[in-house]
């Protein structure tokens, strides 16, 4: 278990957005939340498999996962380096398409899609947040925050608009025509999480979202990634490997060895398995 549950009380306990309050009242008639049934608005993953390579050379990455991100809520996946946290997030997200099990996303199996369905599906429903931010170098804060929207065929000046109102939410006002070079690191992930959430996707997915700040920015950036995509009734699917960050999720899964091997932090590794 974990040894400080509060910050997880905290968020478990705030109020649910109204995109999340269908999804609450279906669950909430459900005395077994683990098995309840899945509602509009979740994600869910069942008995998730990734090989990469074959033969002698076969590495398992997924070694048959169930998880269910319910919609609206924040989820944390922690686990040992290699345990498959990056594997399950891209397999999730229909960036990597498993070897075999499901992935349910508004009554799409990602894991058929076409690869054009795929993408068109990613961009339109799905925002990113990665460990360096991944802005465009060139671009000034505010274009790189409105890229989502107007990949999607919204017209310049209504993207920049409102992607400029993400990023005052995100405390950068003043900085919309700073280019990433001109920013902090924690500024500049506070643009990719405005660009994360610009495109009002139903999941945000992010991959050790402050793994490249100090501990008091990280601290920071995790809070306002959590505050803002609850705000705007986003999913959130956050791998991480510092505690403190998973904390601030309203629940914590721990991976091992390709599987789901604890729930809220507690590690259950059989005893003697090692790593392949
Ligand atoms: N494209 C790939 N080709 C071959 N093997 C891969 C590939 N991607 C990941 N793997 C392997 O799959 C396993 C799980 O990797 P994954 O990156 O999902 O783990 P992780 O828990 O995210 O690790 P880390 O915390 O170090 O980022 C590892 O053994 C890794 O070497």
């Amino acid at each position: 278990m974990l040894d400080d549950t509060r910050n997880t009380r905290r968020v478990r306990s705030a109020p649910r957005p109204p995109e999340a309050g269908h999804a609450a009242q279906a669950r909430e008639a459900t005395p077994a939340r683990q098995a309840a049934p899945a509602v509009a608005g979740d994600l869910v993953a069942t008995d998730l498999v990734k090989t990469y390579g074959d033969g002698a050379a076969a590495t398992h990455a997924l070694a048959g996962v169930d998880l269910t991100v319910p919609a609206g809520e924040s989820l944390a996946v922690m686990g040992p380096s290699g345990s498959g946290k990056t594997t399950l997030l891209h397999c999730l997200a229909g960036i990597v398409t498993p070897t075999s099990g499901s992935v349910i996303w508004r009554g799409a199996d990602l894991a058929t899609l076409s690869d054009r369905r795929r993408t068109a599906l990613r961009r339109s429903d799905f925002g990113f947040v990665f460990q360096s931010g991944r802005l465009l170098p060139e671009l000034p804060a505010v274009e790189n925050a409105a890229l989502p929207l107007m990949l999607a065929g919204t017209p310049r000046d209504v993207a920049t608009a409102q992607a400029a109102q993400w990023l005052v939410r995100l405390g950068l006002a003043g900085m919309e025509q700073r280019r990433p070079g001109e920013l902090s690191g924690g500024q500049a992930q506070r643009v990719a999480i405005a660009r994360a959430l610009a495109g009002s996707p139903g999941v945000v997915f992010a991959d050790e979202p402050t793994g490249a700040l100090d501990q008091p920015t990280g601290a920071d950036v995790i809070q306002m990634l959590v505050a803002t995509a609850h705000a705007a009734g986003a999913s959130l699917v956050v791998v991480t490997h510092d505690i403190n960050v998973a904390r601030h999720c309203a629940r914590i899964v721990t991976m091992y060895d390709g599987r789901i091997s604890g729930e809220d932090g507690a590690h259950t590794a059989p005893e003697g398995e090692h790593r392949r």
